[in-house]
């Protein structure tokens, strides 16, 4: 399909080191427009690095990163980036609602458009009733689900989501992934770090991340049919992973 050629986001040679430590080591690959690439690795992998670099959060040593066609950082490309990361960046003392104004208005959403925006996040994430308290009183889970609401705030053409469904319940994560859905299914590109393996098999492609290489990086079906593995944690054992 050719809307799918489309490149969002290329990573080319990307080296990130720590003092001596080589955190990332030479990652290259493409995310397609509409295109959800899933990344899995053990904790401690480079995961959270590497969606950092692309989302223009973190620095990097080596190589190059290009979000629509422009090298990170850009400032340009920023607000068209939806990020969310694994510590939620919410203010604690405002209400949800607030937090979302404030971010919204961060973001350039015109006040009306804003308004609506809100109340429809908010139902998606099921935080309408908590709306009006102050985000200390949240749960690990609500603050997810605001964190993502953030995220999602200016309709952005690439969304990148950093373990969003930690501490989330099992319908909710069944909603949360509706929605990944549809947002592709509208042209967004979402590249989402997990764990959870039922996720995995979710995403159109698969990269398999440890010690900081990608191992492989194919569709889930590919990943097994290449290691003669029937789960994708077992295909990631047979490409030298150790357990997620
Ligand atoms: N600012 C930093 N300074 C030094 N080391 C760092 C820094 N940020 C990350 N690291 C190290 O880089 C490595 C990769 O960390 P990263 O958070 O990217 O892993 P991860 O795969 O996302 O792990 P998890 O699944 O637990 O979130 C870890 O060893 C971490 O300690």
């Amino acid at each position: 399909m050719e809307r799918d050629q489309q490149v969002v986001v290329e990573v080319r040679g990307l080296v990130q080191e720590f003092g001596k430590r080589r955190v990332l080591d030479d990652i290259s690959f493409a995310v397609h427009r509409g295109e959800i690439l899933g990344l899995l690795g053990p904790s401690g992998s480079g995961k959270t690095t590497l969606v950092k670099a692309i989302a223009a959060i973190g620095t990097y040593t080596a190589g190059e990163v290009t979000v629509l066609g422009e090298r990170m950082p850009s400032l340009g490309k920023i607000g068209r980036i939806g990020y969310m990361a694994q510590a939620d960046a919410l203010y604690q003392d405002l209400t949800g609602l607030d937090n979302l104004h404030f971010f919204g208005e961060l973001y350039g959403v015109p006040k009306k458009r804003r308004t609506e925006r809100i109340a429809e996040l908010l139902e998606l994430v099921q935080l309408t009733d908590a709306a009006k308290r102050p985000v200390q009183t949240y749960s690990g889970g609500m603050k997810r689900r605001l964190s993502l609401a953030v995220a999602l705030l200016h309709q952005p053409e690439l969304l990148i989501l950093d373990e969003p469904t930690v501490g989330i319940d099992p319908v909710l994560r069944r909603d949360f992934w509706q929605e990944f859905l549809r947002l592709q299914a509208q042209g967004v590109s979402i590249i989402i770090t997990t764990h959870v393996m039922d996720e995995a098999e979710h995403c159109n492609r698969l990269g398999l991340v440890r010690d900081g290489k990608m191992m492989a990086l194919n569709t889930p079906e590919a990943l097994k049919t290449q290691t003669g593995a029937s789960t994708i944690e077992e295909a990631f054992l047979c490409f030298g992973g150790v357990t997620l």
